[in-house]
């Protein structure tokens, strides 16, 4: 459908400063005490000029607090704030243009780039009050405007949108979008004009909706040349357009909000028709209109008003260990507001720490005074806005991110201290790497988690020696998710230039490499104790890979192959088996072994991990718990001699022969000597695991 130009009238030549009455709110850019406050009648007032641009603003009608006969409901209500505060994935914001920049209208813009911005504001004036209706009013202005496509060229050259951005509204919409808020723009005018300025904020050009002109081509060169009209099936292009492009957004994607922000009566109606939006918040930056200001669920005169009412996630650290001090000083730096612009994180990171003595003094206060944690985590700041607290439901309450990093076997304790404690609809990640073995089979920490706290819990996994990350040496991490906006959202969190993180949907998959990779790390630590080369530490690493993931799919069907080649998998085998504390304690274990000087784990993990704890022993205790029960400790060799020679049944030399190791009969090893020097008994027939 077209709309033709019947007339192509003269223009009006000389531009001119004066309008024809109205009056002036705001002029966006100016402080508001010097807004240009001319009388409130609608006839015979003069149009100030922006200070920015020297250009005649449009007049409308002029409102002081003075003069105002209605109270613009500049605090949302309870539910109108909620609504916003939760604005997020699957919610979307539709401005109106004019609301983005600070000329209000770019068609008077362009009217008065041609010389007839009198006429033309006069009926966009009349457009916007009501009381002319919308086609007329942009036929008639159009008319006026009579440009052609090189004067737009030469408009927007003139007036790039970077030169007429509302003030805060790039802000705004950075902070939205981060949020994963979908932003729209809504024209009464014209798509030439508001595709530069949605492409200036990062809107996709199918986000807007606005009308299109008409042009006349020229058969020899196949250009526009004039234009003759506008696309009437624009939704834009009558009365009551915008609940209409609503409508259409909202049949298109199934929003759960759908947010309008404008300034005029066209806006106002967003909100006012069935299936259109949920909120309507009006703009005065620009331009305060009486029956909208006064009619808005909200009034907002400056764009940060908004964005300090978005929700912003507090995080909660649950743990203090070496790991959890490395990954706080990160959350901590990303929760700043330098590396926070769109300030979607509160600034203080609580962390909960397993009060202990330090040199005489409570752990938690030397981090509170020092903001490093010297027990676990010497040499580095965690950062000052780090507060350690001892009581983990203080730590823990009120967080709307909850970030789990502890040994995992006191993680059914922590679980059980918060339960219904934590904040509904938090959303938590679990960075321990280890499982849980009950009667009734196995479970994940992820999986003690959700079920639990009742909450959905992501896990984060990858090669991460924390002493690397904390030197901020090239690192890389999945976070594995059921929940892919809560993986979005850690992933800021965690991410640094030094830290990839990717994400994975397969959550049981990554955990369980972090888990079974510890148990792989004891044997790599015995072929270093036994002075072996990277041949033998290769094929031990090789076999446990394969075991990994067989034991995984086994007891988790929709576990992924394509895991175990992820930096979760193959990466974390080979960080641990080479700088891990599994390995170190192992590979000291193996030699005291072999020297006939034997010592035990617990002893060796506090004489060289000084508090910190190893998890590589009790995993292996538990996946053969597993594997006995299950009878499937012959299709697991290296597991089984690898958990036989820990338990002092097998000497270390069987981690060379782990085939023979998980086939012996074990009642002929009685003691640890015989264990640590055993005879060989015959083999038994061992079970192939398919490769
Ligand atoms: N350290 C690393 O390089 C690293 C890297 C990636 C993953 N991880 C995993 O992260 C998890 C946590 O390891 P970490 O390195 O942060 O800890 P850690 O081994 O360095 O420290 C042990 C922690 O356990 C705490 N603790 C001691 N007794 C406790 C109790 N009874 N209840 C609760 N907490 C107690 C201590 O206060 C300390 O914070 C583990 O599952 C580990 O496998 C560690
Ligand atoms: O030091 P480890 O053996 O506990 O391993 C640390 C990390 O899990 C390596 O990614």
């Amino acid at each position: 459908m077209q709309r033709t130009l019947l007339q192509r009238p003269g223009r009006s030549g000389v531009r001119s400063s004066s309008s024809r009455g109205n009056g002036v709110a705001r002029v966006a850019g100016l402080p508001r005490d010097v807004s240009v406050r001319p009388s409130r009648t609608l006839s015979g007032a003069t149009a100030p000029r922006s200070r920015a641009t020297g250009l005649v603003v449009r007049a409308e009608s002029v409102m002081t607090a003075s003069t105002r006969d209605y109270s613009p409901k500049t605090t949302p209500d309870n539910t109108a704030a909620a609504l916003w505060r939760s604005m997020g994935p699957q919610c979307c914001v539709c401005f109106d243009v004019d609301c983005t920049i600070t000329m209000q209208d770019s068609l008077d813009l362009l009217a008065n780039f041609m010389g007839v911005e009198e006429e033309v504001s006069a009926l966009t004036s009349k457009a916007m009050d009501g009381s002319l209706s919308l086609e007329q009013a942009l036929e008639e202005r159009l008319k006026i405007i009579n440009c052609n496509p090189s004067d737009i060229k030469r408009f927007i050259q003139t007036y790039p949108p970077a030169s007429r951005m509302a003030p805060g509204i790039v802000d705004l919409i950075r902070a939205l979008q981060a949020r994963g808020v979908a932003i729209y723009l809504i024209s009464g005018g014209f798509r030439e004009l508001t595709l530069p300025i949605a492409a200036y904020l990062g809107i996709p050009k199918d986000h807007v909706f606005a009308n299109r002109m008409n042009w006349q081509w020229d058969d020899e060169t196949g250009e526009p040349t004039r234009l003759v009209g506008f696309d009437m099936s624009e939704p834009t292009a009558h009365n009551q357009g915008k609940p209409q492009a609503i409508a259409n957004i909202r049949q298109r994607n199934p929003y759960n909000t759908v947010v309008m922000i404008g300034d005029g009566i066209t806006d106002l109606e967003a909100v006012q028709t069935t299936g259109g939006a949920d909120l309507f918040i009006g703009y005065g930056g620009v331009v305060e209109r009486p029956a909208v200001a006064a009619a808005a669920q909200w009034y907002c005169y400056d764009y940060a008003e908004l964005i300090k009412a978005l929700a912003r996630y507090r995080v909660a650290m649950i743990g203090s260990g070496a790991w959890a001090s490395a990954v706080v000083r990160i959350i901590a730096q990303n929760c700043t507001s330098k590396d926070d612009p769109a300030d979607e994180f509160v600034d203080e990171v609580r962390m909960w720490v397993y009060e202990e003595d330090y040199e005489g003094k409570k752990l938690t206060e030397v981090i509170n005074t020092t903001h490093e944690n010297p027990r676990y985590f010497p040499g580095y700041s965690l950062g000052a806005n780090v507060t350690a607290v001892p009581s983990i439901e203080e730590a823990a309450k009120d967080a709307d991110l909850l970030v789990f990093c502890a040994p995992h076997q006191f993680m059914h304790g922590i679980c059980k201290q918060l339960a219904g404690k934590v904040k509904p609809g938090a959303a938590a990640i679990s960075l321990t790497k280890g499982m849980r073995v009950r009667p009734e089979g196995p479970q994940l920490i992820s999986q003690m988690v959700r079920r639990m706290l009742g909450i959905d819990c992501a896990v984060l996994m990858g090669p991460n020696i924390a002493t690397d990350i904390a030197k901020e040496q090239l690192s890389e991490a999945v976070i594995g998710y059921e929940i892919i906006d809560t993986a979005r959202i850690f992933r800021k969190l965690f991410r640094r230039p030094y830290f990839k993180i990717s994400l994975l949907p397969d959550p049981v998959g990554a955990e369980m490499c972090g888990t079974l990779k510890n148990i792989v790390a004891l044997g790599a630590g015995m072929v270093d104790g036994l002075d072996l080369g990277p041949n033998s530490k290769a094929t031990v690493m090789r076999r446990g890979l394969i075991e990994m993931r067989s034991f995984s799919k086994a007891l988790y069907p929709t576990v992924r192959d394509e895991t175990f080649l992820e930096c979760c998998g193959m990466g974390d085998l080979i960080a641990t088996c080479y700088g891990g504390r599994n390995r170190l304690v192992a590979q000291a274990w193996t030699k005291a072994a072999v020297e006939g000087k034997a010592q035990s784990f617990e002893s060796l993990e506090a004489e060289l991990l000084k508090g910190q704890k190893l998890q590589g022993v009790l995993t292996s205790n538990e996946v053969q718990e597993i594997l006995k029960v299950r009878k499937w400790e012959q299709d697991y060799p290296l597991f089984t001699t690898i958990n036989r020679i820990i338990n002092g049944q097998l000497s270390p030399t069987y981690i060379t022969d782990y085939e023979a190791g998980a086939s012996l009969v074990l009642p002929g090893f009685e003691s640890d000597e015989d264990a640590i020097a055993p005879k060989r008994p015959p083999k038994k027939a061992v079970a192939a695991v398919p490769a």
